[in-house]
């Protein structure tokens, strides 16, 4: 067998139709979505993120501001920044670029985000509405990888998922998302006795464990689906997956590339929350006139 690959930047394509007629109905009604991201510091691989963001954002008619702050910034002085975008109203989306530097407590300011502008989806809010059912913002790649699942109509009921990784931003809600969607959920992490013996158990695996090609022929089941989360640098500083492609695509049924797999999808799901967030604003615009 040859795995089919599935494509993130196809199905980015499809869902950002969508979106941007739910911009320009949007812009209809007065409201013109707005994201904000903060750059803290110089490193180089946020700032390239951050511009692909910008990028997207530009393309589909969101308004992006982005906020650079200077790297010995405090942690305080970020505070303040998050507390004056939480009160503006031409902003509906936050996202403050993570790693932050080492003397910022990244707990302190996801907290400190209003849950209804927090478009990452990290807030104990927003990450308890997904465990109890509500309905809050999704994190973007978990949410992503569920969009190119249904896309390629995979069976997720009943389908066993194992999920190795277990990240408050991809892992754990990645598990939430499956078991909503009626599948057998298995996490696998660092401290997993023989991860092979898992993994080879998933109909749907998900590698997210930042970890170079971890995941080989030798831990997948004939006919897996395999999605791979991975960003890595190998020594030339070519980006590569947590998954051995070329030696898992003869085995499996369908495979995410890296690049060109999920990474695409996250960054149109953060435009997705984005206009969610400004459609329900004018929903309670509308309740409270
Ligand atoms: N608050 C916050 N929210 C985030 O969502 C967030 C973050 N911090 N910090 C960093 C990570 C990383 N991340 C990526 C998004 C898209 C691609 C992506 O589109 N990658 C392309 C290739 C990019 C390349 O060539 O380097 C692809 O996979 O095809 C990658 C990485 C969002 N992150």
């Amino acid at each position: 067998m040859t795995a089919s690959i599935i494509d993130g930047k196809k199905i980015s394509q499809h869902i950002r139709e969508t979106i941007e007629e739910r911009v320009t109905a949007l812009k209809q009604s007065g409201i013109t979505p707005g994201l904000a991201v903060v750059l803290v510091g110089n490193n180089q691989a946020s700032k390239t993120y951050v511009s692909m963001k910008e990028k997207a954002c530009k393309k589909h008619g969101i308004h992006s501001a982005l906020i650079r702050l200077d790297e010995d910034i405090t942690e305080r002085g970020l505070l303040d920044k998050v507390a004056e975008l939480n009160e503006d109203p031409a902003i509906h989306g936050i996202l403050v670029q993570l790693p932050l530097p080492s003397h910022i407590n990244e707990t302190n300011v996801i907290e400190s985000i209003d849950p209804s502008k927090d478009v990452d989806g990290f807030h104990p809010i927003n990450a308890g509405r997904l465990m109890t059912g509500g309905d809050g913002f999704v994190p973007c790649t978990p949410y992503g990888i569920i969009e190119m699942l249904k896309f390629e109509n995979i069976a997720l009921s009943g389908a066993h998922a194992v999920i190795v990784g277990r990240s408050n931003i991809v892992g754990k809600p990645m598990g939430q998302l499956l078991l909503k969607e009626n599948a057998t959920v298995t996490y696998c992490h660092s401290k997993t006795k023989n991860l092979a013996f898992h993994t080879k158990q998933a109909d749907i695996l998900i590698a997210a464990v930042g970890i170079k090609e971890l995941i080989t022929n030798d831990h997948i089941k004939e006919g897996a689906v395999v999605i791979d989360v991975g960003m890595n640098r190998d020594d030339e500083g070519k980006l590569c997956g947590d998954v051995d492609f070329q030696g898992c695509r003869s085995k499996a049924h369908a495979i995410t590339p890296v690049p060109g797999g999920v990474g695409p999808m996250t960054i149109t799901m953060l435009l997705a929350n984005t206009v969610q967030s400004a459609e329900k604003h004018v929903v309670d615009l509308n309740l409270s006139n």
